[in-house]
């Protein structure tokens, strides 16, 4: 399986779209503790998607280490994630980045199995 990380930053955006098509799935990063940015990635989002509607989404909420981030349940409301369209398969994982070597989170492991089950299906 290869995965392609393209930066959130403004410089990068135009090349969403671009591999977009190519995918067979999105994972979509945020940082559940910048609240202030979460519209805008809503916004781009929605935006981005709207060319695709079936191609899966996997939402992670990153950070959840942080004592400010958003529960989960908050992150779906500020993403708008109800709407993201009924033919759609979308998932969001609350995840935390692993320090050197520790052990990978239980939430991490599901959702790389999951990953892998969706990119199967849209092969
Ligand atoms: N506390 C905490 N810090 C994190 C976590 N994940 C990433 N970081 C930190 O957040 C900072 C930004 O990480 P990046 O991966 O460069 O951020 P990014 O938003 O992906 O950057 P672009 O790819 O350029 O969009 C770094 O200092 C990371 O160590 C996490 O789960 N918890």
């Amino acid at each position: 399986m290869e995965f392609l990380e393209i930066g959130g930053s403004e410089p990068f955006r135009s090349y969403w779209d671009m591999y977009l098509s190519k995918g067979l799935l999105l994972i979509f990063v945020v940082d559940s503790a910048d609240h202030g940015r979460l519209p805008e990635a809503k916004k781009h989002l929605h935006q981005l998607i709207e060319t695709n509607p079936i191609i899966p989404l996997v939402v992670f909420a990153n950070k959840q280490d942080l004592g400010a981030a958003y529960h989960i349940t908050d992150i779906h409301e500020a993403l708008a994630l109800s709407e993201v369209g009924n033919d759609r398969k979308m998932f969001l994982f609350g995840t935390q980045v692993t320090e050197n070597g520790s052990e990978i989170p239980s939430a991490m492991q599901d959702a790389k199995d999951l990953i892998a089950h969706l990119a199967a299906d849209m092969q």
